[in-house]
């Protein structure tokens, strides 16, 4: 099932605000569609938001083709900006962005920067997968035999270009058989777990059982948990984690119940340039998204409402991060150094 589908002068996404009851793609011929996509959540999760970009200013150079180069390369960083607008935590969108931008302004012909843009994107969609499968490969070693997980928001194939972050590691340790039991946390307010991490790991024949949200606690107080593993939104340079809102509350669970928290994000996850997490901006969303389930009310239609879309998990908290360059354990600002460089 992939999530972008890149063909000739269209992208097809994966609507995700369907799923898993609709399996529909959405059909994006402009970069705009692409801008409003990503803003409703049709395409979700760190990495995958950044390739959608990326082929969101492939189609805005199509856009522009036409006009001269100094013409067709301002209207072409205005459609950058504009996608770099549409979601602001997750910094997989402003590097994919950044990567298209280098394209941009190093090439002087109009059909040379379309070309050029194209490999690049594609290029981007398929380091990512490459990456998920590595990361699998490390973070498998960290997972022991019979494994009951946890597993908050959806880091898998489904926030990526396949294959998956936390869900990578999930679907390799599987592979071992090494995974007995899947706990996914359901993830309000927008449910990415109910309705996309059940449904991608019931898709591959893994054990899982859902949870509400309020109900990890007592899970890990009943030892049915031996390690949660969790996608990032950003990494700073010091270690501390963006992740979905809730992924705080377990971490600080786990560290109260001595269970290994886990972190699995590739190298376009970390933000170098912020020393810390207390830096990175957490989106807030709409209050409809906690008012409603789905088109209904569920509380009163004015009801007051605070939504920030993700939390910050300090690196103190961390056990360790598994990246696809291997797995960095605390120290993490030397260590992250050591393991990654500065990501270039
Ligand atoms: C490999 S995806 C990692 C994160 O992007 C994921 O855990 C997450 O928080 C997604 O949030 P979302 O708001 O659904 O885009």
């Amino acid at each position: 099932m992939k999530v972008v589908k890149f063909e000739l002068d269209k992208l097809m996404l994966l609507d995700q605000t369907k799923l898993p009851l609709v399996l529909e793609y959405v059909e994006c011929k402009d970069y705009l569609t692409v801008c409003d996509a990503i803003r409703t959540m049709k395409v979700r999760g760190a990495p995958a938001i950044g390739v959608a970009a990326a082929y969101g200013v492939v189609l805005a150079s199509k856009e522009y083709e036409n006009l001269e180069i100094n013409n067709f390369k301002e209207n072409l960083l205005k459609a950058c900006d504009e996608l770099n607008q549409t979601r602001p935590t997750a910094v997989n969108l402003f590097w994919a962005i950044e990567r298209m931008k280098k394209i941009i302004n190093k090439h002087t012909e109009v059909s040379e920067v379309i070309q050029e843009l194209e490999k690049e994107a594609i290029f981007i969609e398929t380091d990512d997968l490459e990456m998920n499968r590595k990361m699998g490969r490390h973070g498998s070693a960290l997972i022991p035999n019979n494994a009951r997980i946890l597993t908050h928001c959806n880091a898998g194939s489904l926030a990526t270009a396949g294959y998956g972050t936390a869900l990578g590691v999930i679907r390799a340790s599987s592979q071992q058989g090494k995974v007995s039991m899947v706990y996914v946390d359901e993830t309000r307010p927008l449910l990415q777990g109910a309705r996309l991490t059940a449904y991608e790991l019931m898709e591959d024949n893994i054990p899982i059982t859902l949870i509400c949200d309020n109900m990890a606690a007592y899970c890990m107080q009943l030892k049915l948990i031996d390690c949660i593993i969790v996608g990032a939104d950003r990494i700073a340079a010091n270690g501390d984690v963006a992740n979905k809102i809730g992924t705080y509350g377990l971490a600080v669970l786990a560290k109260a119940h001595n269970i290994p928290f886990y972190v699995a994000a590739p190298v376009s996850t970390f933000d170098f340039s912020l020393e810390s997490g207390k830096e990175i901006p957490i989106e807030e969303r709409a209050a409809d998204e906690i008012r409603k389930i789905g088109d209904v009310y569920i509380a009163p239609p004015t009801a007051n409402v605070f939504n920030p879309a993700f939390d910050l998990t300090p690196n103190e908290l961390i056990t360790a991060i598994i990246t696809d360059k291997g797995v960095i354990k605390p120290n993490y600002t030397q260590n992250i150094q050591k393991v990654l460089g500065n990501g270039n």
